[in-house]
């Protein structure tokens, strides 16, 4: 069997090499010249760990190839995977623009029976379109059978969600496409959910959507524990061992970022309200998440007053560890706030700084290690839990910074551990612990003086 798939960004280049991995035949395809060139030589135009030597292994072995030429791609394709990007149009709703285009290539290049495979998030119904789109300009006498296969691996995590995914879903009308799909998943022994295409379009939304509220409520309870001198970490220890909460995505910070959450969660209640249901809850999700990304800042100022001519490390610029991707990150929420309260930012990202650089220019400097970011930095935010940040020794704080303040976004240190050092410390859901040498202003979030605060604990 043929395997082709359209877009090699994350989702389609860890499809097209994780099935060239299990032995298919795979030939990918992008409109970016300049991804199939690099990929063609061996090099990954994205940071996902270990996918560049499975890219490498399998190029040489003749299982995978690449080309600009959608004519190669999809001519002689048994089963056509589209993954290209499905980003949000300013109104919320999903931009289909990619998702079109490639349907009508493949229509007009197919030259034999073919099953397409739709992994991009897309809203109910678009595979129905997808379908019109290809028979509209397809060659006569060939059949062509959509089915919606969402996908849901984690970027960082994308290669270990292929083989170990929670469930494969095959949503179509069609039986013989369904068989066509389960034959090639089938040695992953993942548990396989046939249903209808609608059902499984639904089924992607509504999975981010689930996700995106467990973040968020728990940003809420952490919210309320920073008032009532509670600890979330214990919180969502203590509610995460009921096996029906359950403790994953209960981790409290700055809000979710990256590319799917921020896009789907809105694309999902431009989808509801389309048939007129406001989906509220969801509307408050979102909400709850836009106060989180801007929550370091707002507490940089209620501690130090202005941020004028302050210099602040932001440490991680990626929307979290083990990626370069910096879509709807908090960084991005972060130094736009502190650049306009007129901080100098220096920005420290152990993989993104190449991407964050496209983006920022020149407006903060940046650090290629984690000692000169805070070197005489007068606050250090921390964003991104990368390994390398979460265990970088605390007593190095105070030697390298000023007056060592920092805000923790994503909860990295153990406050008991903290505490053995002249370290100024806020964090997400949990006490602040204020060295007697810090700022003065008495920050507006919680009425408890620390004494009490750590007594508690
Ligand atoms: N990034 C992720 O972790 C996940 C993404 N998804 C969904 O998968 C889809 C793809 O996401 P990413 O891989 O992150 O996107 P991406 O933006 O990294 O990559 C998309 C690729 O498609 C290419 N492309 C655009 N139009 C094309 C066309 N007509 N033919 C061939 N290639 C074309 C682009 O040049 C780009 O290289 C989106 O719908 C996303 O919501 C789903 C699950 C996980
Ligand atoms: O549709 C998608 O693109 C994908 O979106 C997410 O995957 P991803 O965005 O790669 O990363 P996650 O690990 O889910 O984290 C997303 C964001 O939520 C934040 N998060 C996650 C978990 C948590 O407990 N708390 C929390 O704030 C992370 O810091 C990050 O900013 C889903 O987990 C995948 O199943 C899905 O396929």
């Amino acid at each position: 069997m043929k395997i082709a798939v359209a877009g090699t960004g994350y989702v389609g280049l860890i499809t097209g090499v994780c099935l060239a991995e299990m032995g298919h035949v795979v030939v990918c395809t992008d409109i970016r010249e300049d991804k199939i060139q690099m990929l063609q030589s061996g090099c990954s135009p994205v940071y996902e760990p270990g996918i560049a030597p499975m890219l490498k292994k399998n190029l040489q072995a003749g299982r995978i190839r690449f080309t600009a030429d959608p004519e190669i791609a999809y001519n002689d394709a048994d089963l056509i995977f589209i993954a290209v990007g499905t980003p949000e149009n300013p109104d919320g709703t999903a931009n289909l623009d990619h998702v079109y285009e490639a349907a009508y290539t493949i229509g007009l290049c197919l030259n034999q029976d073919s099953v397409v495979c739709t992994k991009s998030t897309v809203p109910v119904g678009t595979n129905e379109r997808i379908s019109e789109i290809i028979h509209s300009v397809q060659h006569d006498g060939i059949k062509v059978h959509p089915v919606s296969t969402p996908e849901f691996l984690r970027e960082g995590n994308g290669i270990y969600d292929f083989f170990h995914g929670d469930r494969i879903i095959i949503g179509t009308e069609s039986a013989e496409a369904a068989r066509v799909v389960e034959q090639v998943f089938l040695p992953l022994k993942i548990p396989i959910i046939k249903t209808d295409t609608r059902s499984a379009e639904m089924i992607k939304y509504a999975s981010n959507a689930f996700l995106a509220t467990k973040i968020s409520f728990i940003n809420e309870i952490a919210a309320i524990c920073e008032k009532v001198g509670a600890n979330i970490e214990e919180v969502a220890y203590g509610i995460g061992k009921d096996e029906r909460i359950n403790p994953q995505f209960l981790k409290a910070g700055i809000g979710y970022g990256g590319s799917c959450f921020p896009k789907d969660t809105k694309a999902l209640v431009q989808i509801a309200g389309n048939v007129q249901h406001p989906f509220e809850l969801l509307e408050s999700v979102i909400k709850v998440n836009n106060r989180q990304q801007a929550i370091a800042v707002k507490k940089a100022k209620e501690l130090l007053g202005s941020l004028l001519g302050k210099r602040v490390a932001v440490l991680g610029l990626a929307f979290k560890p083990d990626t370069d991707d910096l879509r709807e990150s908090a960084s991005l929420i972060i130094v736009k706030a502190l650049l306009a309260e007129g901080a100098s930012v220096i920005g420290y990202d152990p993989i993104a700084t190449e991407n964050a650089k496209k983006i920022f220019g020149q407006t903060i400097e940046f650090s290629d290690n984690l000692q000169t970011a805070i070197l005489q930095a007068e606050l250090a935010i921390i964003v991104t839990e990368w390994d390398h940040i979460k265990h970088f020794p605390l007593e190095k704080y105070p030697t390298l910074m000023k007056n060592p303040i920092i805000i923790d976004g994503r909860n990295c240190y153990s406050l008991a551990d903290v505490r053995k050092h002249p370290i100024t410390y806020i964090s997400i859901g949990r006490a602040s612990i204020h060295h007697e040498n810090a700022p003065s202003s008495n920050p507006s979030w919680e009425g408890k003086n620390d004494e009490t605060i750590i007594s508690n604990l």
